[in-house]
């Protein structure tokens, strides 16, 4: 079930002038849903995500809670379009959620939670917890939801069997060098999967200086959907 890809920021628009430009997208001052409506779909850079980051943080003044909830809300509902729960196989649809150290991690906690809400059945493997507020808050409100821990990587066979869908959250525009453990045999598990993968924000491992030309390094060639 090799879908398009579809390549999103949390499916934002423009806020401002900076802000998915004109120049960064080419897009003629579109909306972003305008130019994703087209063929022309740009990628961001490492730097050009960590500076929209920042020009959230300190121009509109958002919180990370807040960005964190969007950036989930969002990567859910792009799930929920890609993948009904109605064209999958099980009902409700299973997904594992794999969630990594950083806020790509949070994103996925935040984007686990709402497809429960939609109708699916997620799954969280959370092997490396910052014990931070915010991220403990989000694991106590996954808990509350029945959503299920598991405590270790299941083998690459049984995800594959039991799962319809993985969701990766494990690595954002932090990433960099080469990958520790425990993520670099996650990653090598995950390599292996034929099940489609979500990636938020970029597959984990990817080069993400080079983004949009060097998915392949750890995750599948053609990752189904990136968020
Ligand atoms: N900024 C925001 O507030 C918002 C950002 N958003 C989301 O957050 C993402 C960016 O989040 P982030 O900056 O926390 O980094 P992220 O990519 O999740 O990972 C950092 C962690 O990875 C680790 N690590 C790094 N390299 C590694 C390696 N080679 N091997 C192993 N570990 C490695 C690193 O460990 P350390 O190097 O510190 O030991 C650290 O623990 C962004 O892409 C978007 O999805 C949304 O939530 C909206 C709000």
């Amino acid at each position: 079930s090799r879908l398009p890809r579809i390549g999103s920021k949390a499916g934002a628009c423009r806020l401002g002038r900076t802000w998915w430009g004109p120049q960064r997208l080419n897009s003629g001052g579109r909306c972003y849903s305008e130019v994703m409506a087209s063929t022309a779909v740009k990628y961001l850079s490492q730097e050009e995500a960590q500076a929209v980051d920042e020009e959230l943080f300190n121009e509109y003044e958002f919180s990370v809670d807040q960005l964190m909830e969007l950036a989930g809300l969002s990567c859910a509902t792009a799930v929920a379009k890609a993948y009904p729960p109605t064209s999958m196989s099980r009902s409700p649809p299973t997904v594992l959620v794999i969630c990594g150290p950083g806020n790509n991690g949070g994103d996925g906690l935040v984007c686990a939670r709402h497809l429960k809400l939609f109708g699916y059945q997620p799954t969280i493997y959370y092997p490396k917890r910052p014990n931070k507020p915010l991220f403990t808050a989000l694991v106590t409100q996954c808990q509350k939801m029945d959503i299920p821990f598991l405590d270790e990587m299941p083998p690459e066979p049984m995800i594959d069997e039991l799962y319809d869908l993985v969701v990766d959250a494990i690595f954002g525009f932090s990433f960099k060098g080469d990958v520790r453990e425990p993520f670099h045999s996650i990653l090598s598990v995950m390599k292996g999967l034929t099940v489609p993968i979500a990636s938020i924000d970029i597959p984990s491992g990817a080069g993400t200086q080079k983004v949009g030309d060097n998915w392949g390094p750890i995750l599948p060639d053609e990752p189904q959907l990136r968020l």
